[in-house]
C-alpha cells in the first residue's frame, strides 16, 4: 500500500455535524453506474452531514460528475441507494432532487440570458403559478436578497452580468429554491480570487449557521484546505480515500488522487536570440461597440516566435472575442490580423498554411463535434491530407485510428476507445484531446484560451509543459487566461485587457507584480493604453 493509507470513511462528522448529531443528512451508498461495458462509478459511498463543507476530489474522468449526477437524478444508477434524513429516496429526475432540497450549481451557466435575474429566479421554481404577481415576487425576492451577503442586480438581464455575477446568481437561485444539500461543480473557475474567497467564505458560514450541507467538486487544493471539513477522493470510478481535511496534507490528497505517478516536469524556458518579426500582429482591431461587454478595441498586439504573451483580464473584457477573431469564429469590424507578415483570414486553409493552432474556450462546443468519435475529432486538422501534405480523396480510417491511438497515449486522454463519441469524455479529457490535436504537427502560432480550465493538477502540469515546449520549439503563443497565476507562471510578457483595450503591459514570471496587474484588471488605473509590441 502507498505511503498514504486509504483513510477509512469512519462516518465521523465534521465540526458542525458534531453539534447536530451523527446521522448524515444525505448518504449515497454503493452507487454504481455503467455506460455499456464501462463502469464509470463502482460502488461509491459518500456521507454528507448537516453543516458540513465536503470536498470531492479526483482526476479528470475519475467519476465525480457521474457520482453527483446519480445523486441528483440525471443518471439512474445501476446499483446503490440515496438516503436523505435517514429515508431511502427514489430520485428519478432533477425535479425530484429539487423537491427534496438537493440542488446543483454547474460549471456552465443554466440561466436564461435574455431574462432578468428576477425572472430567472421566479421561473426556476418547481411550481410557478399560471399568472405571476411580479410585484409580490419582487418584494419577496428583495427581502430574501437583503439577508444574503452576495449581491446581484434583480432587474438586469443575465446576458449583461459578469461571469462572477452569473455564478453568484446560480448560487442564490439554489438558496432561494431552499436547497439543503448544495453541490457545486468547480464554482470558482469563473471568479476572481477575491470573488472566490467571498463566495466560498459565505457558503462556509451559511453551512455552519443553517445546517446546509455543501459538496464542492474542485481541483484546487487551496480551496479544500481553506474551506472544507472533510474530503472524499475518487480514482478510476472508485472511492480511494476519505477523511478530515485537518488531518490530511495536500500531498496526501494528491497521492490519493493519482497514486505515486510522477507529474510532468515543466521544461526550462529556452532563451531565443534577439528581436524577430512578429508571428502574430493585430492592428487597430475593433469588434463591437467600444466599451460594451465583450467588445475589442486593440491598437497593437504582437507576439513573436518563441515567446508566450499572456492576456490577463476578468472575464467579459474582450478576451473571448479576441480569440474568436484570431480563430475565425468572428470577423472584425475594423483592423487587421497578420500572421508572419501576411493578412490572415483565419480560414481552415490559411490556418493550415500558416501553421496556426487554436484551443478555444469550451472546446466541446467550439472545437469538436460531440457526436463524432474521438478519432474523428482528433483527425479534423489532417484527415484530408496525406502525410506528404498532398490532398487526400479517400479517408484513411485505419491511419486515423492509429494516429488517434498515438495521440491518446501521448496526451493520456481517458476514453473507452478511439471510437467513443467525444461528448462522452469527461470535461478535462475533451480538453486534452483538443490540445493533442492542435499541438500535433508543426505549430507557428498557438492561441490557447483558458487551456487548463477544469483540469486536475496532473493534467495542468502536462498541459503547461506542452505549451512551454511549443514556445521553446519556436512557436509564438498567445495565452488568454482568467487564471492570473497561470498567466504569470507561463508568460514572457503580459498584457491586461480591460473593456476591450490593452491597458497595461509588463514582463511575466517572477518580475510580474500581481497586485498592479490585478488593479488594472479591475480598471483601477488610468495607465497608458499603448499596445503590446
Ligand atoms: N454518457 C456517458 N457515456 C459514456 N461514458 C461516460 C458518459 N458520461 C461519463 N462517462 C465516462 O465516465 C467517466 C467518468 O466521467 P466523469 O465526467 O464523471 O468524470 P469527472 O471526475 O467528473 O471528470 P472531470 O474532472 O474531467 O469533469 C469518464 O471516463 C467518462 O468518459
Amino acid at each position: 500500500m502507498s505511503a498514504v493509507a486509504i483513510v477509512e470513511d469512519v462516518a465521523e462528522p465534521g465540526p458542525a455535524a458534531e453539534r447536530r448529531g451523527v446521522r448524515p443528512l444525505l448518504e449515497a451508498i454503493g452507487l454504481t453506474k455503467r455506460f455499456g461495458a464501462f463502469t464509470a462509478l463502482d460502488a461509491v459511498s459518500i456521507e454528507l452531514h448537516a453543516g458540513e463543507f465536503h470536498a470531492l476530489l479526483g482526476e479528470n474522468g475519475a467519476g465525480k460528475s457521474t457520482l453527483v449526477k446519480c445523486m441528483l437524478g440525471y443518471y439512474h444508477p445501476d446499483d446503490g441507494s440515496v438516503i436523505l434524513d435517514g429515508r431511502e429516496q427514489t430520485i428519478a429526475s432533477p425535479r425530484d432532487a429539487r423537491r427534496l432540497g438537493i440542488g446543483m450549481v454547474y460549471q456552465h451557466f443554466t440561466l436564461v440570458p435574455s431574462m432578468t435575474v428576477l425572472e430567472n429566479l421566479v421561473m426556476s421554481r418547481t411550481e410557478v403559478p399560471g399568472v405571476i404577481d411580479w410585484k409580490s415576487e419582487r418584494r419577496a425576492l428583495s427581502q430574501f436578497l437583503e439577508t444574503m451577503p452576495l449581491k446581484v442586480p434583480l432587474d438586469t438581464k443575465v446576458d449583461r452580468l459578469s461571469s462572477g455575477e452569473r455564478q453568484k446568481t446560480e448560487i442564490l437561485k439554489q438558496l432561494y429554491l431552499g436547497s439543503r444539500v448544495l453541490v457545486l461543480d468547480e464554482p470558482t473557475s469563473v471568479l476572481t480570487p477575491d470573488e472566490a474567497r467571498e463566495v466560498l467564505g459565505f457558503l462556509r458560514a451559511l453551512a455552519s449557521e443553517s445546517g446546509m450541507s455543501v459538496l464542492l467538486i474542485t481541483h484546487k487544493f487551496a480551496e479544500v484546505t481553506a474551506f472544507c471539513d472533510r474530503v472524499t477522493v475518487l480514482r478510476k470510478g472508485a472511492k480511494v480515500g476519505a477523511g478530515k481535511v485537518a488531518e490530511l496534507s495536500t500531498a496526501d490528497m494528491a497521492e490519493m488522487m493519482i497514486g505515486e505517478r510522477e507529474l510532468a516536469a515543466v521544461p526550462d524556458r529556452v532563451a531565443h536570440a534577439g528581436e524577430t518579426e512578429p508571428v502574430l500582429s493585430a492592428r487597430n482591431l475593433v469588434s463591437g461597440d467600444a466599451g460594451t461587454r465583450g467588445s475589442v478595441a486593440i491598437e497593437q498586439l504582437d507576439v513573436r516566435a518563441g515567446e508566450i504573451v499572456g492576456i490577463a483580464g476578468i472575464s467579459g473584457n474582450g478576451q473571448t472575442r479576441l480569440v474568436e477573431l484570431i480563430s475565425g469564429q468572428a470577423r472584425p469590424d475594423a483592423g487587421e490580423i497578420r500572421v508572419k507578415g501576411k493578412t490572415y483570414d483565419a480560414s481552415r486553409a490559411a490556418a493550415q498554411a500558416m501553421k496556426v493552432r487554436c484551443l478555444p474556450e469550451e472546446p466541446l462546443r467550439n472545437a469538436c463535434v460531440g457526436k463524432m468519435s474521438v478519432a474523428e475529432n482528433l483527425a479534423f486538422r489532417a484527415f484530408d491530407r496525406a502525410p506528404d501534405g498532398k490532398p487526400r480523396r479517400l479517408l484513411d480510417k485505419g491511419g486515423m485510428r492509429r494516429d488517434a491511438e498515438r495521440l491518446i497515449a501521448a496526451y493520456s486522454v481517458k476514453t473507452q476507445s478511439p471510437s467513443a463519441r467525444i461528448e462522452t469524455l469527461s470535461g478535462g479529457n475533451v480538453q486534452r484531446a483538443v490540445l493533442a490535436r492542435e499541438l500535433s504537427g508543426e505549430t507557428d502560432l498557438l492561441v490557447a484560451a483558458n487551456p487548463c480550465f477544469g483540469l486536475d493538477f496532473g493534467a495542468v502540469a502536462d498541459i503547461r509543459a506542452q505549451i512551454l515546449k511549443a514556445r521553446n520549439d519556436g512557436a509564438a503563443v498567445l495565452l488568454v487566461s482568467e487564471d492570473l497565476d497561470e498567466v504569470v507562471a507561463l508568460s514572457d510578457r503580459i498584457a491586461v485587457m480591460f473593456e476591450g483595450r490593452i491597458v497595461f503591459e509588463c514582463e511575466g514570471g517572477e518580475k510580474a507584480d500581481t497586485r498592479q496587474i490585478g488593479a488594472h484588471m479591475a480598471g483601477h488605473s488610468a495607465a497608458g493604453t499603448e499596445g503590446l509590441h
